[in-house]
């Protein structure tokens, strides 16, 4: 697949290695797995000087031999002698952008904790050394996001306060995926967009793996799913596994009610029959796995609202995968597709709603973006994106089919926001698949 998108990402990180070629700079990017950082990193430094590290969980020694040679290679840096420790190179390599501006990009960065903990406060102490001499772009890229976040902000870790800066990198956004599809199928239907959105996320690597393989319409997407070889029915246990550690059964559980609409703490607390507020923060504030929808206009304190997995990927998995390991065990792949085909439309029709969201504040002047329900839970509206700059509001009603749309009824559902809405100007919308 040829390189797609990226173009904020990529300026950003150009900037900011030419600042390097003055002044060092130390940043992060973050990323689940699959996500596409390594790639962007490297498409950042063409036709730059730059060492890609890559740390991988072996000995020091080890690890130190190989980067070695990569510098060797990429850099022409020569060091005699053997080198055992990352200490000793990190100082040459601080050393040599003495003499000469290059980026050093490493790879899997969190996998030091395991490694060997005390690189970080090496680094720190390397780095305070020579920050102010060295032209140096130091690029630092992890995706266990509860360890990256615990190196640089945790205020006793020794490398807390050092990044110049730090980015997020997110999954492509609905346009970009539409934009992939369009090449590899330019007679996409509908359904095909809404279900490779759907089991992607806007994951690079899930599009890359489906779109290189010729799945491009809906039931290629799900007959590669189920394959007995898809790389798809395993990944969710495999990106979330390392988070978690040893209490992975509790917060899989959690998980798993969520993608099934379980997603109030009630619900949940009485299946699992525990209080599942501290799982349900640590999943929201170190994970950030999961966020709380509450209806738009509700007090920032409020408690009411329902969670919902941030990722499409992992809420595909939850939902359809993993509670049914027992049926990939036996080798019973046809019944998982028989499942997933009997929830495809209403599950679908929940990822639709979240699929206009993000196109509507791609091309509109959002400044707010939710939904609402009354106190009963009733009378939903489905999307309502706010402008507070211009006073307008737009409010949509989305549904698969265009014939089960009907404007007054939202119209009337809007009344229960007359008085929040009382200084907006109101566009109602029906939205289905035609208008992907
Ligand atoms: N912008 C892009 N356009 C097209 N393909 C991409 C893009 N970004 C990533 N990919 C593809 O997606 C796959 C995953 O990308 P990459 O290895 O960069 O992700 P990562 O976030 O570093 O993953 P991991 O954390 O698992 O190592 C790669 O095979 C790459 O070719």
């Amino acid at each position: 697949m040829k390189f797609y998108n990226r173009h904020t990402e990529l300026a950003l990180l150009e900037n900011i290695l030419k600042q390097s070629g003055e002044i060092a700079r130390f940043q992060a990017i973050i990323g689940r797995r699959r996500v596409g950082k390594t790639s962007l990193l490297i498409e950042s430094v063409k036709g730059e000087k730059y060492l890609y590290l890559f740390v991988s969980r072996k000995n020091e020694h080890l690890l130190c031999q190989q980067f070695q040679n990569d510098a060797e290679q990429m850099l022409g840096l020569r060091i005699f002698g053997t080198i055992n420790y990352f200490r000793d190179l990190f100082e040459q390599l601080l050393l040599f952008a003495l003499q000469e501006h290059f980026t050093l990009i490493i790879d899997e960065f969190q996998e030091f904790e395991n490694v060997n903990p005390s690189v970080f406060s090496d680094i720190q102490n390397l780095w305070d050394q020579y920050k102010d001499r060295a032209k140096i772009n130091l690029i630092v890229c992890g995706s266990v996001y509860s360890l990256m976040t615990k190196i640089f902000e945790h205020n006793k870790e020794p490398l807390f306060g050092r990044l110049t800066s730090k980015m997020i990198l997110q999954p492509f956004k609905v346009n970009v995926v539409k934009e992939i599809l369009k090449d590899y199928n330019p007679d996409f239907e509908p359904e095909d967009l809404l279900c490779l959105y759907m089991i992607s996320g806007g994951v690079a690597k899930y599009i890359e793996l489906l779109m290189d393989a010729g799945a491009v319409t809906k039931n290629q997407m799900l007959d590669m799913i189920t394959r007995s070889d898809s790389p798809f029915l395993g990944e969710g246990k495999d990106i979330l596994i390392t988070e978690f550690g040893k209490e992975y059964g509790t917060y899989f559980s959690i998980l798993q009610l969520i993608a099934s609409g379980k997603n109030t703490q009630r619900e949940i607390d009485s299946i699992i029959e525990k209080n599942t507020g501290s799982y349900l923060n640590n999943l929201e504030q170190h994970y950030s796995l999961i966020i709380r929808n509450k209806p738009i206009f509700s007090k920032p304190n409020s408690r009411k609202g329902r969670w919902r997995l941030k990722d499409h990927y992992l809420s595909f998995w939850f939902r359809f995968i993993y509670p049914h390991q027992a049926l990939i065990e036996i080798g019973r792949l046809d019944l998982l597709r028989e499942f997933i085909e009997k929830g495809y439309e209403q599950y679908s029709g929940l990822v639709l709603e979240q699929y206009f969201r993000e196109k509507i504040s791609l091309e509109e002047r959002v400044t707010e973006m939710g939904n609402f329900w009354d106190s009963k839970g009733q009378n939903e509206i489905d999307i309502v994106a706010l402008n507070h700059l211009d006073k307008t509001a737009t409010l949509a009603e989305v549904k698969r089919n265009p014939k089960k749309i009907d404007l007054r009824i939202l119209e009337q559902k809007a009344g229960a926001l007359q008085k929040e809405l009382a200084q907006f100007q109101i566009k109602f919308l029906g939205l289905s698949l035609e208008d992907m």
